[in-house]
């Protein structure tokens, strides 16, 4: 696997190496010890999936708060998708960046995710499905969101591939993101932790 480093701090864009012969392709997709050297968890705690009927699917922004250190790793299992990160983390040298990497289920890459950073992905072709390998459990209480077209984020250029055809009601309504109030509510997060 390669290990490339994403314009958000802590991200990377973990591409597979596929060794081909006359059968087909064999890839590595993870390896406790090589994402150590690479500086990210070297454990997984939970796999997850999302099955994506319509090209144009939306899922996201959603992020954890402190003391989450939930980490996903994101990989396109069928079809292909926009998979975007917006770094979310007040402390962050890369506070307020966004980037995007096109998952391919043909590529077989991947994008690790740091905890806090927000992911949203939009999904290229009918039938897509997503697979998620975080590094903690899920924890409800510390998920949250905002909207993947807040006018804040549209400020900073950050924009979709397609129309929207299907969105989740919670998707579609979450609050206004104020980076005064972020930051306070982190803040008060990572106190609270302490
Ligand atoms: C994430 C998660 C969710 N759930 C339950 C909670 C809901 O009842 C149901 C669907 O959850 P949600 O609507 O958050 O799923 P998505 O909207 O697909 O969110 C996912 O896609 C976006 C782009 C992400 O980055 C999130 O990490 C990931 O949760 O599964 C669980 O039971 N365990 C879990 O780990």
């Amino acid at each position: 696997m390669k290990f490339v480093d994403l314009p958000v701090v802590g991200a990377k864009h973990v591409q597979a190496e596929p060794v081909r012969d006359e059968r087909g392709a064999f890839a590595r997709l993870w390896c406790r010890d090589e994402f150590a050297r690479a500086g990210l968890p070297g454990e997984l705690a939970q796999t997850s999936a999302s099955f994506n009927t319509l090209a144009g699917t939306l899922r996201g922004l959603h992020f954890t708060w402190p003391p989450s250190g939930e980490g996903k790793l994101v990989r396109c299992a069928r079809g292909r998708l926009h998979d975007l990160l917006l770094d979310l983390r007040p402390d962050s040298p890369s506070f307020g960046v966004h980037c995007a990497v096109v998952l391919d289920a043909d590529e077989r890459h991947a994008v690790w995710i740091p905890p806090g950073v927000a992911h949203g992905f939009q999904t290229l072709v009918d039938a897509t499905e997503v697979h998620y390998s975080m590094n903690e459990p899920y924890r409800p209480e510390l998920a949250d969101g905002y909207r993947h077209d807040d006018p804040a984020f549209v400020a900073l250029g950050l924009a979709w591939p397609l129309p929207v055809s299907c969105i989740g009601a919670r998707d579609r309504e979450w609050p206004a993101f104020d980076v005064q109030r972020h930051r306070q509510r982190w803040a008060a997060a990572q106190q609270g932790a302490r």
